[in-house]
């Protein structure tokens, strides 16, 4: 089974990492996903919110883990692992993980203690995710280098753009260093309160600094009381209040997500009027055409290098293009697709046929011109 490894990170607290977690979880699972939560935080918050009011009486935690590999001590299968009646598996932790983080400092390999625990789990999952701890400590950077994919929930409430920029500069350097696949798959609002404006203008503010670089998803989680009552009962938003806008918001998360590693592979952006890139992944790296706006095609080719991201491919297209200004606003590929081949249609059918050049050419008058730059000569 290919895993994915979703890290939920923000070095800010409280702004919703712990409750994404547990409801992207607890959603892929109800979708028909192998789901794994590991408690990455010493405060136990995660473990705590799914039914375990007491993490230090558990017998067995994260830090338990971590120490065993550390110890090159052989883990059982599934040992320690609970199981949540909405059907994901957690790996709890409890306050010795904080013990665990100062141990690391001196341990070698200390960056990659966490991705070793892992990869004794990965096959039995589809998804693992990490709820990190409100920090950019040792066991957030275990906890992105065990990674393929982050999750950034922002609180729609305060400015977050100096926190951003050092969780950014943490995530490029985990990427370089220690973990090339790395990827930020987007920045979730969260606790969004509707009946102020604050929360578009946050939006549009991240959008604007942003956007061109990261998602922003388009689902926002709205502000509910009755999100802050599901840690004390110790289930899902969607057990927990059903038909409410929260567990809305996380439905619609969970339906997108799959989305999103599909749009890791082909996507198409519009690239703020001059017209369109889309890219596809293939065997040797990319294959990308660039699109004139109405949709005829400008350029194309291959790059050579799978090892890029699909977002670092398009960097280096639009460089190699000198169009790297400028934004680009992704778009639904299909759509673009169908665009592209109504083009193409629309072209064919304005291009002379062979009977018309004959008829033309008997009659003296001048065969009608092909306007699409993209058609082949007849
Ligand atoms: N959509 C929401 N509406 C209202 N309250 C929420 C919402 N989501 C989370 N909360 C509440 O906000 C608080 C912080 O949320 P949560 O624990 O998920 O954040 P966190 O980032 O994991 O925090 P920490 O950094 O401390 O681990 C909790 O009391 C939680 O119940």
């Amino acid at each position: 089974m290919n895993t994915q490894i979703i890290a939920i990170a923000n070095q800010k607290g409280g702004v919703g990492k712990t409750t994404t977690c547990a409801n992207l979880g607890i959603g892929l699972a109800q979708a028909g996903k192998k789901v794994l939560l590991i408690d990455g935080d010493p405060q136990g918050s995660l473990t705590i919110s799914l039914g375990n009011p007491q993490p230090d009486k558990l017998p067995f935690t994260l830090s338990d883990a971590m120490g065993k590999i550390l110890m090159d001590q052989p883990i059982r299968p599934g040992e320690g692992i609970l199981h949540h009646a909405e059907g994901v598996d957690l790996m709890p932790a409890d306050i010795q993980l904080s013990g665990m983080e100062v141990s690391l400092v001196n341990a070698m390999s200390r960056e990659t203690i966490l991705r070793q625990y892992l990869d004794t789990l990965k096959g039995q999952y589809s998804h693992i995710l990490i709820d990190c701890q409100p920090s950019l400590g040792m066991l957030t950077v275990n906890a992105l280098a065990a990674a393929n994919r982050i999750i950034i929930p922002v609180q729609a409430e305060y400015l977050p753009a100096k926190g951003l920029e050092q969780l950014l500069s943490t995530v490029n350097k985990v990427k370089r260093q220690i973990n090339p696949k790395l990827q930020i798959d987007g920045i979730l609002l969260t606790m969004v309160d509707n009946r102020t404006n604050f929360a578009k203008e946050i939006a549009a503010l991240l959008r604007d600094t942003y956007g061109s670089k990261i998602r922003i998803f388009g689902t926002e989680i709205p502000h509910s009381v009755r999100a802050k009552e599901i840690s004390a009962e110790g289930k899902s938003i969607f057990a927990h209040d059903p038909g409410g806008k929260v567990a809305e918001g996380y439905r619609n998360l969970t339906d997108f997500y799959p989305e999103i590693q599909t749009q890791d592979e082909q996507a198409a952006w519009e690239l703020g009027g001059k017209g369109y890139l889309a890219i596809q992944f293939c065997e040797d790296g990319w294959d990308y055409t660039l699109y004139h706006s109405d949709y005829s095609v400008m350029d194309g080719g291959q790059l050579d290098a799978p090892e890029l991201t699909i977002q670092e491919a398009r960097e280096q297209i639009l460089e190699a293009h000198h169009m790297e200004k400028g934004r680009r606003l992704l778009q639904d590929y299909d759509a673009v697709m169908d665009k592209v081949a109504e083009a193409e249609e629309l072209s064919a059918d304005h291009r002379p046929s062979t009977l018309e050049k004959l008829a033309a050419l008997a009659s003296d008058t001048p065969a009608p011109k092909s306007s699409a730059r993209s058609a082949p000569e007849l």
